[in-house]
């Protein structure tokens, strides 16, 4: 077991659950300038706003469950993700992660622009601690994967988005990952790529029993891999169930918002007619 992320070392995990979120809160301090910042450092009396971009969230995620968040933009999800990866830490709460996570959360995350492909899939393995010899045996696949010809051998920083977003993503898929976390990222890419990437994923899922937790705002892509959803609004979470139900859920409270903001719009508008 890999305890990622935790403020508890002694939290126990069950063994069917590949992420186990308990009472996870995670907080940003939002400083007036860089002045109050840096005096922050030293001080614990420096006064700022405080953020909960997560707020008291409480899951389970089984091992080979295929799982979509939802929320509209600056709900937690990405904050979530990188709780679940190490990059970011919770505040308050414990995160338990049961096996070998890939993720592909920024499509430059993880790349050094002046090395090439190749030069890269062997930083990132070794970044996910994988030994040489290992990346060595999984290369061809990677490099098969991502069809980048000949640029395969020229530095990142010369890659388009998608040719970025499709090296990470060979990369990701093909180091025998048990835990998948993509966000957004399936945006990117022409119409073969993105099925090709369908196609991998479900096979990882269905085939290989592999954990796969997907960021989107696309419902649509969200059905082709997930079977369940969650529903975050302002860092909690305020559904969770089947796809289809998630997917319903979502879209009636994004319809429900976005007619109360018309209608507070309106009214403000009336007002300042009269
Ligand atoms: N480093 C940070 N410092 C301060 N606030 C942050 C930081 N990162 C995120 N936030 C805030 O936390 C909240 C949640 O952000 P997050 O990026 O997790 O949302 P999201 O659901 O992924 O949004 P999007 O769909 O736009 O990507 C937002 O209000 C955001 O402004």
């Amino acid at each position: 077991m890999s305890n990622i992320t935790t403020t508890n070392d002694n939290i126990e995990i069950s063994g069917d659950s590949a992420i186990e979120f308990r009472h996870v809160t995670k907080e940003y301090k939002l400083y007036k300038n860089d002045k109050q910042r840096f005096r922050a450092i030293f001080s614990k009396h420096v006064k700022c706003k405080v953020r909960k971009a997560v707020n008291d969230v409480d899951f389970t995620i089984r091992k080979g469950e295929a799982v979509a968040l939802f929320g509209r933009n600056g709900a937690g999800k990405s904050t979530l993700l990188k709780m679940i990866t190490g990059v970011t830490y919770p505040t308050k709460g414990d995160i338990v992660v049961d096996g070998r996570v890939s993720a592909l959360l920024e499509l430059t995350a993880g790349f050094d622009p002046e090395f090439t492909g190749r030069e890269n899939i062997y930083f990132r393995g070794q970044l996910m601690g994988m030994k040489n010899d290992e990346i060595a045996k999984l290369e061809p696949a990677i490099v098969d994967f991502a069809e980048l010809g000949d640029y395969m051998d020229q530095p990142v920083r010369t890659y388009s988005s998608g040719m970025k977003a499709r090296l990470g993503f060979a990369i990701n898929v093909n180091i025998e990952p048990e835990i998948l976390i993509v966000d957004e990222a399936l945006s990117v890419g022409d119409v073969s790529f993105k099925n090709k990437c369908t196609e991998k994923i479900n096979d990882l899922v269905n085939n290989y029993n592999i954990t796969f937790l997907f960021v989107t705002h696309s419902t649509k892509v969200a059905a082709e891999f997930c079977h369940r959803g969650i529903v975050l609004k302002k860092g909690a979470i305020v559904f969770d169930g089947t796809i289809d139900e998630s997917i319903a859920y979502y879209k009636d409270m994004v319809k429900t918002e976005d007619e109360e903001k018309r209608r507070k719009k309106q009214a403000a508008k009336e007002v300042r007619l009269f």
